[in-house]
């Protein structure tokens, strides 16, 4: 048990929203100024993978869960190479962290990574403007002689916009890499880094398949060099209306099983000449449910989208690669949460079958792939 280095600062902070609301409170983290599109995240738990979940890059995350970094920082949860939050935005922190895996304070890893967050404001009161204007630009300022909120406001302004990015790019890996197989290697598979979360590949590597994860900037050569068995299309930050389709159409075209998570299933959609549109304030936690459509079953699920697939859900659609249909709601509020190709081999959800953090529910997804590929093979 450590009590944080920091718990007692009293810098002051204000968060700044696009409308013109304001709510003050205390630095948390790094004290400076950010900004970002302003969401919320209704997980109890998992803050650490929420953290470095790179498709939050350029988003500010309010928590809704009223207490957090009470089991600190561990070793082992983070999901990339570093915390993509581009803000953080919590009621009331953790001033003691207790866990046998902890080795830090949620404060002091976002002061060493110069994430600047608020605390001590009514995030019930903020998530309720959210949920009614919708997501929108923010800003977070801390430190003593803040510019007037005026000023403040007019910066927050000029920040750039969710929709129309392109983003991938600036959070995937520039060098490909190899995730072995855990035990008897049976398949092949290139992943699509646009963001990729390290569980992923791991949920793979667990079945077996050696996992190569290329650059978001791969092309159809560098892909089909691997001689993959399947290709998978991860999530990732930013519009999907943005991403180029180049690979996706020829994995479709060649017939290789493809699956895709989030921002791969915008990518899918897309490919098959679906529109994909911006939700009012999005799904972000672990307990959404969806149906899936081809059993009934309801699956609690762990998602991260702001921008949804629009596609009908009652009938089959007519595609360029042929039919495909709606394949995974939620239950919440009717939205797409999964696309199936009915004569070629591809899937894919837009929530996070690796959960983490999150139920495991969907983990059945990861099998389905690999019943794709032995398919292909039979
Ligand atoms: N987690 C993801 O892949 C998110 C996809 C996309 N950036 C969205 O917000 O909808």
């Amino acid at each position: 048990m450590t009590t944080s280095t920091r718990g007692t600062a009293k810098v002051p902070a204000v968060l700044v929203l696009e409308d013109g609301r304001i709510f003050r409170g205390r630095a948390y983290g790094a004290v400076g100024e950010t900004f970002g599109e302003a969401v919320f995240n209704t997980g109890m738990t998992g803050y650490q993978e929420t953290l470095t979940d790179p498709s939050y890059h350029r988003q500010v995350v309010v928590m809704t869960a009223p207490h957090v970094g009470n089991t600190g920082v561990n070793d082992e949860d983070d999901e990339s190479r570093k915390i993509w939050v581009a803000g953080y935005v919590v009621r009331d922190p953790a001033r003691v962290r207790s866990n046998w895996r902890s080795r830090r304070t949620l404060d002091d890893e976002l002061v060493a990574q110069g994430v600047v967050g608020i605390s001590d404001i009514d995030t019930r009161a903020l998530t309720r403007h959210l949920r009614e204007r919708g997501a929108m630009r923010v800003g977070i300022f801390s430190g003593e002689g803040l510019a007037d909120d005026g000023t403040l406001l007019t910066r927050v302004r000029q920040a750039p916009e969710m929709s129309g990015a392109d983003l991938s790019a600036q959070v995937a890996t520039t060098n490909a890499y190899v995730v072995p197989a855990i035990g008897t290697k049976r398949f092949t598979v290139v992943a699509l880094d646009l963001g990729i979360k390290g569980m992923t590949p791991h949920r793979m590597a667990e079945r077996g398949i050696e996992v190569h994860v290329l650059p978001a900037t791969a092309t159809v050569d560098e892909v089909y060099a691997v001689r993959p068995d399947g290709v998978f299309l991860s999530n990732g930050p930013g519009d999907p209306a943005t991403a180029d389709l180049t690979v996706v159409k020829a994995v479709l075209e060649r017939g290789t099983p493809l699956f895709g998570i989030c921002f791969g299933n915008q990518l899918l959609g897309r490919s098959l000449g679906f529109g994909t549109y911006k939700l009012k304030y999005g799904h972000r936690g672990i307990n959404q449910p969806v149906q899936d459509r081809s059993t009934g079953k309801v699956e609690v699920t762990a998602h991260n989208h702001g921008f949804a697939v629009d596609a009908p859900l009652d009938q089959v659609s007519e595609t360029p690669y042929g039919r495909a249909e709606v394949s995974h709601v939620c239950l919440n509020d009717n939205v797409v949460e999964g696309l199936r190709l009915l004569d070629r081999p591809a899937f894919s959800v837009q929530y996070h079958p690796e959960a983490a953090a999150g139920p495991h529910d969907a983990a059945y997804l990861f099998d389905r792939f690999v019943s794709l590929m032995e398919g292909q093979r039979a």
